[in-house]
């Protein structure tokens, strides 16, 4: 597993370093720059490039030059390279701020940058602000982020734009997000989405440009690929728990019945339109929900496609807890947070004293339903349904 770890590492590294260059339109400005403390680790610091990404407020122009200034300096040392021309205001500004550094050490320089994207961890946390997607990433770029803070690993769905479907790269992510999850220092895992959506399910056009001949292909790869990816819910070894920051459809919605805990806003909603799509159901749902609602309940979800609201998906045991939208993350991460600080080893034997009696069951109906799935992607019932989505004629 070094290589997956290495693979994560390197994207998480790369994904991040794009943050702080995406400074726009600044005036030219007076760095402050704090005295050495305490020293960062290169995790410390890679953790808080993936934090920039998930700042609820715009931090300014004056913080985002101050992250520019000190990640250059962190990562490249002290600037030596021309000063771009007077008429390049941008450049200049970003120069400006990483020439006042001056010869701040590397680790210095590490260290204020994870100590500034702290304090503004921090401060965005508190306001309670939800930023716009519109305000987030590049559509296609950074659709996970993960982060490490407090005892927590946050998995965070980002492609808002989308809704956070999930292609087939953001399958492979979270597998790999997950098992690094499994075996760092922390105490609870998070599985949340950025934006107004928690998650709208498989992207419907993984289904599209499928070579002519490869169909049955492209299925059985998908199958294999359902199969190891519900594989790694089934097995997560620490407590996981879904944040459930909007509406939630199809697997997103069928994989909660693998959380151990599931906190949802007033304003999600529970839908798996299966039937409606020519599909049927994965994550387990066929045997998690039935033994959590009863199976007329759970045919109402997976057969008939019924839409729950969050009061009703808690009803039916499939949600924790409920919160008003307007207090819902800060109610959360507070909670969490607490519960982040009980002994770890306990809380993970106590997860699996309670899960592992189920796994070899879990499994075993994990790759029935992804091979039942296999057959029914490559039904005309199906075909249509994408088909039907994808010239915009249908919407759940
Ligand atoms: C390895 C393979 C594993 C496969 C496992 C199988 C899983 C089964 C499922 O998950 S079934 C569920 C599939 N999901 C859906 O059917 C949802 C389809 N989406 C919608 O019905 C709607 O988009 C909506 C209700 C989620 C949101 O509607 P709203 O009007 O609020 O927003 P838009 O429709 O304008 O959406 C914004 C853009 O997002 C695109 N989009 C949303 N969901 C998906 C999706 N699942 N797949 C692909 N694209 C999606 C939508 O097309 C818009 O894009 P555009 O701005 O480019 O038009």
């Amino acid at each position: 597993m070094a290589g997956v770890a290495g693979r994560l590492a390197r994207r998480w590294c790369s994904g991040a370093l794009r943050s702080p260059l995406q400074v726009t339109r600044f005036p030219a400005l007076q760095l402050h720059v704090c005295g050495p403390a305490m020293r960062a680790s290169q995790k410390d610091f890679e953790n808080a490039m993936n934090q920039v990404k998930l700042l609820k407020k715009d931090p300014g122009n004056e913080v985002k030059l101050k992250l520019y200034a000190l990640y250059k300096q962190a990562t490249e040392g002290p600037c030596n390279v021309p000063r771009p021309g007077v008429l390049d205001f941008i450049n200049k500004a970003k120069w400006d701020a990483w020439h006042a550094l001056g010869s701040l050490p590397k680790e210095t320089a590490r260290q204020n940058y994870v100590d500034l994207v702290s304090s503004l961890s921090a401060s965005s946390e508190s306001s309670g602000q939800v930023t716009p997607a519109a305000d987030r990433k590049q559509p296609g770029s950074d659709a996970l982020v993960v982060t490490s803070q407090d005892g927590i690993t946050t998995i965070t769905l980002n492609r808002p734009d989308k809704k956070n479907a999930l292609t087939p790269q953001m399958y492979h992510d979270i597998m790999l997000a997950l098992e690094a999850a499994s075996k760092d220092d922390s105490a609870i895992t998070v599985l949340t989405g950025n934006g107004d959506y928690y998650c709208s399910g498989n992207d419907l056009t993984n289904f599209t440009d499928i070579p002519p001949g490869e169909v049955e292909e492209r299925a059985r790869s998908g199958a294999v690929l359902l199969r190891d990816f519900v594989d790694c819910f089934i097995d997560f070894p620490k407590p996981l728990v879904a944040v459930v920051n909007g509406p939630a459809v199809g697997i997103s919605v069928t994989l909660l019945g693998l959380f151990d805990v599931v906190y949802a806003t007033d304003r999600a909603t529970f839908h798996t339109p299966f039937s409606h799509l020519g599909q049927s159901p994965e994550g387990c749902s066929s045997y998690t929900f039935p033994k959590m609602m009863g199976p007329s309940k759970a045919t109402e979800m997976l057969v008939f496609g019924k839409k729950l609201t969050a009061r009703e998906a808690c009803t039916q045991g499939l949600v924790t807890e409920v919160f008003p939208d307007s207090t819902f993350q800060k109610e959360v991460w507070v909670r969490l947070k607490a519960y982040s600080k009980l002994p770890p080893n306990a809380m993970r034997i106590s997860k699996q004293v309670i899960r592992n009696r189920e796994k070899e069951k879990l499994h075993a109906i994990n790759a029935e339903e992804s091979s039942i799935l296999q057959e029914r992607w490559l039904s005309d019932e199906c075909m249509n349904a994408i088909v039907n989505f994808l010239s915009k004629k249908a919407k759940l």
